[in-house]
């Protein structure tokens, strides 16, 4: 088999899928992308740039866009899907007629369904049976990207055919593609992490320093590693670029989508004005509140999630829960080293005058 892919076809006519697309160009392949406006579909082709989504970047002319999906899907062997988790089962279903269990199926969706708490790759498994399915996550804002920042990635599956095809298809010298068999973790990664990059975004509009976004990151870290072993998933992926990395690329970048969400809930705009003034999607505003209700559902404790799901939805002002989150339960650090059930007996002995078995814990 020869290094290079011939075909590769991105469904999705975003920012990210158009900046996968031509990095897969830049390496040889011929890409087709579809999406389902055929009027951007001509212009992309007419001239090599997508004037909705990243007007400012120069598309690889090997891009060619397409609305007809059996002419996007013609001899593909690598199936890169960047549509926005509430659509992305139906686009999967329009684009069934069309695949074959031998094309490789990869989503670089960062959501949630709500129907089940499925992620993208696991859409992918259901609908279609077959058996190279991946996704990849990982510190990746789209503009950066399109501007050739070095930047890494991960593309993980239990299967290494997949990974090795994306890796090929999409490694370059600024565009590093790291493996990983933890899906699952991966996965769940990208989506928790847009979670807090809505809280950093409004911790950055109402004032508050690099002290508060470093305690943010680090306890939203311990908050997805909680609720990651909850749902049987290994928290040691979230050390890595999917986690950790994610993670601090959305809760420090104004380039990221749910951060600006975040910010302009924190100058005051109501939800439904932050989200029209971002004109795109904030997989974020959904995720905040599946997460807190499967955390509640499970009895995972989760009080950022739980705190700005309050802000979103309840109308509690941000500053207000910023102060409620302060005067919560004094924890533990990381809960691996010291189990948060000990900080808690602990305080529960001393509480009782029992302080000498509270120095043996
Ligand atoms: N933009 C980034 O920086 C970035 C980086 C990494 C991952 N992602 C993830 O990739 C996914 C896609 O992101 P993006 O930035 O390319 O998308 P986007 O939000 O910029 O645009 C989504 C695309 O999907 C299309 N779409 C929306 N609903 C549709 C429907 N019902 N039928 C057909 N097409 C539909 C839109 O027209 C648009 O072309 C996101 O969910 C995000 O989590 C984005
Ligand atoms: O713009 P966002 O907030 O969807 O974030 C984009 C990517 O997920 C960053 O890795």
């Amino acid at each position: 088999m020869s290094d290079q892919l011939k075909r590769v076809a991105v469904l999705g006519g975003g920012s990210f899928g158009t900046a996968l697309a031509s990095i897969a160009a830049d390496n040889g392949a011929e890409v087709r992308q579809w999406l389902r406006d055929p009027a951007l579909a001509a212009q992309i082709n007419r001239e090599h740039r997508n004037v909705r989504y990243l007007p400012d970047y120069a598309i690889n002319p090997n891009v060619r866009a397409s609305n007809d999906m059996a002419e996007v899907l013609a001899g593909a062997e690598l199936v890169l899907v960047a549509i926005p988790s509430q659509a992305f089962r139906d686009v999967v279903r329009q684009a069934l007629p069309w695949l074959e269990p031998e094309q490789i199926l990869v989503s670089t969706t960062k959501g949630i369904q709500e129907d089940g708490f499925k992620l993208m790759s696991q859409i992918l498994e259901e609908e279609t049976g077959f058996s190279h399915i991946g996704v990849i996550s990982g510190p990746n804002l789209a503009t950066e990207i399109a501007q050739k920042q070095l930047t890494a990635t991960v593309v993980a599956s239990d299967d290494a055919l997949t990974r090795t095809r994306v890796q090929q298809a999409l490694g370059c010298d600024y565009f590093r593609v790291y493996a990983s068999n933890d899906r699952y973790g991966v996965e769940l990664g990208g989506s928790l992490k847009n979670i807090y990059a809505i809280a950093a975004g409004m911790a950055a509009a109402l004032g508050m320093g690099e002290n508060t976004r470093s305690m943010l990151m680090t306890r939203a870290l311990a908050e997805m590693g909680r609720f990651a072993v909850a749902r049987g998933a290994n928290p040691m992926t979230f050390l890595g670029l999917a986690g950790v990395g994610d993670l601090i690329v959305t809760c420090s970048s104004s380039l990221s989508r749910n951060y600006r969400v975040g910010h302009a809930l924190g100058e005051g705009k109501t939800l439904d004005a932050a989200v029209e003034a971002l004109g795109q999607v904030a997989e974020g505003v959904n995720t905040v509140r599946l997460v807190r209700n499967k955390a509640r559902e499970e009895g995972v404790y989760m009080p950022l999630a739980e705190g700005l799901y309050q802000v979103l939805f309840e109308g509690v002002p941000a500053r207000e829960m910023a102060r409620l989150l302060m005067r919560g339960e004094q924890s533990s650090d990381v809960e691996f080293i010291l189990p948060r059930e000990d900080v808690q007996k602990a305080h529960r002995r001393v509480e009782a005058g029992d302080e000498g078995e509270a120095r043996d814990e």
